[in-house]
């Protein structure tokens, strides 16, 4: 059997829990699979030590890891990863900063992955890679002559072509697909900008079997929504962290019913956008008020990126002016916690909770949203509201479905949550059970390993590759 080598910029050692949804997962497929996992060490150091790589064996999974130099994380990382693609593929290209030096640096460390992993290789490795930053890294792979299936997953959306459009070298980048055998995105939607753009910019021809042709190369695309492990996370749901918070939680809001969000602090979020709703919401229902406490996990996140210190400025203000405005004496209406949950305590909170708000102005997946739902008790759940806008929504259709940026219409979302009977509630949580049970992450792997499978790569030969 070939071995899985999967490469990702963020990887967590898999016996342990991380924040983050891409690191959450990969480490559930790697610990069922075995493998190689690929990656950045989370170490940034000075340029002359940069060079190594790091192995450790972690169960079942060898981690490899380099670290990046100072000068290669700022321009990579912060720039133009988490500058440039992380805010245009999120439909804020106002937010982008695109500055010219960037690209190299991207360039740089994508070769540099190149480089450091292709003596680890075997011949007959299946290599997944993962994300935004890793985009042309199956082209410097082949540039070195390595021939194996190469596959990739984009955790986050595609935007629509006139968006990609808006950065240089979005043909480029675009073109460094094509050395890919699969490219799996999360939503059909994403799959539709991807087919759109491929035809119009790039005059692909259109194959049978979801496949193009451009650039002398065949790649497939396809839709892959990524899941979590029911069983791992039910399994959480009665360890005793999690049913210590759940106890505590219900001590301590014996009187009051709990609304939840847990989320990365970023602004592709719409956390202050999820502020000003429940703010209208205690504006219009004050006979509610005090009987409904919002706790706000807001997870440290890419903190040296500028639009990320502004959003935790706004997001403190609109907390404190809620409390302000409307909290009592023996009620506050906003629990805001800036830090990071252990993952094993977050099933105690979700279940302790009649709401969560999954409220994001755009998401790739949010797997949040699908943990929620496996928490929950199933004699009496709670209640999820869904951005539109996030990948979740085109699978878990029996969410209270809204529009963030409707300040009103989100509003009275919270309200019908709160009130929801029981009945509807237990009806709504088993239909999305059975989507969340069956499009699993086990499912997600397999379904995109078996596609990658039939993807045979039909050129051995590299040349035109050189990007
Ligand atoms: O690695 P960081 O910069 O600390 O960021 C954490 C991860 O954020 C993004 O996660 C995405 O992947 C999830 C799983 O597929 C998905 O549910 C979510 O909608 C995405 O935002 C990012 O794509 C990862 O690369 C980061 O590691
Ligand atoms: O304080 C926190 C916040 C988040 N998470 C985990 O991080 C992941 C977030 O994934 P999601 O897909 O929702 O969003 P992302 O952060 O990847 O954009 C989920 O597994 C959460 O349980 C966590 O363990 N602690």
């Amino acid at each position: 059997m070939s071995r899985l080598v999967v490469v990702s910029n963020r990887i967590a050692d898999p016996r342990q829990t991380a924040a983050g949804g891409l690191a959450v997962a990969l480490a559930e497929v790697l610990n069922n699979t075995g493998g190689l996992w690929f990656g950045w060490s989370g170490k940034i150091v000075d340029d002359a030590e940069g060079d190594d790589v790091h192995m450790l064996q972690a169960g079942p999974v060898k981690l490899a890891t380099v670290d990046l130099s100072h000068v290669d994380h700022d321009a990579f990382y912060l720039g133009y990863s988490n500058g440039v693609l992380w805010p245009v593929f999120h439909y804020r290209v106002d937010l982008a900063d695109f500055d010219a030096g960037y690209i190299n640096g991207y360039r740089r460390v994508n070769q540099l992955f190149a480089r450091k992993l292709l003596p680890l290789l075997r011949p007959d490795d299946v290599i997944w890679v993962h994300d935004y930053h890793l985009i042309p890294l199956a082209a410097e792979l082949r540039a070195l002559g390595c021939t194996q299936q190469i596959g990739f997953f984009l955790h986050i959306p595609l935007p629509p072509p006139l968006m990609l459009a808006a950065i240089p070298g979005h043909d480029w980048l675009m073109r460094a697909l094509f050395a890919y055998d699969l490219v799996g995105f999360q939503s059909q939607s994403d799959v539709d900008h991807f087919t759109k753009y491929v035809e119009t910019e790039a005059h692909a021809q259109p194959l049978d079997g979801q496949r193009w042709r451009a650039f002398g190369r065949t790649v497939r695309a396809g839709a892959f929504p990524i899941g979590i492990d029911v069983d791992e996370f039910t399994g959480l749901t009665y360890a005793s962290e999690a049913v210590e918070m759940y106890e505590r939680m219900k001590r301590e809001y014996s009187r009051r019913k709990l609304l939840v969000g847990v989320d990365r602090l970023d602004y592709s979020k719409g956390l202050p956008q999820r502020m000003r709703a429940f703010r209208e919401f205690l504006t219009r229902h004050p006979e509610l008020r005090s009987s409904a406490t919002l706790i706000q996990i807001a997870s440290p996140s890419r903190e040296n990126v500028s639009a990320y210190t502004d959003l935790l400025r706004e997001l403190e203000t609109l907390c404190g002016s809620i409390n302000g405005n409307f909290g009592e004496l023996d009620w506050m209406p906003v629990r805001y916690i800036h830090r990071t949950v252990p993952r094993a305590r977050l099933p105690g909170l979700y279940r302790a909770s009649r709401v969560a708000l999954v409220t994001p102005l755009r998401d790739g997946m949010n797997l949040v949203a699908k943990e929620f739902l496996a928490a929950q008790d199933e004699a009496d759940p709670g209640v999820l509201v869904l951005s539109r806008f996030a990948g979740a929504a085109e699978q878990l259709k029996e969410a209270l479905l809204v529009n963030p940026y409707d300040t009103e219409g989100t509003a009275a979302a919270i309200q019908l949550a709160l009130q929801m009977p029981l009945e509807e509630r237990r009806d709504r949580h088993q239909a999305m059970m059975r989507t969340v049970r069956q499009y699993d992450v086990h499912w997600w792997c397999e379904s995109f390993l078996a596609a990658l499978a039939e993807a045979q790569p039909e050129e051995k030969g590299t040349s035109w590759l050189r990007l």
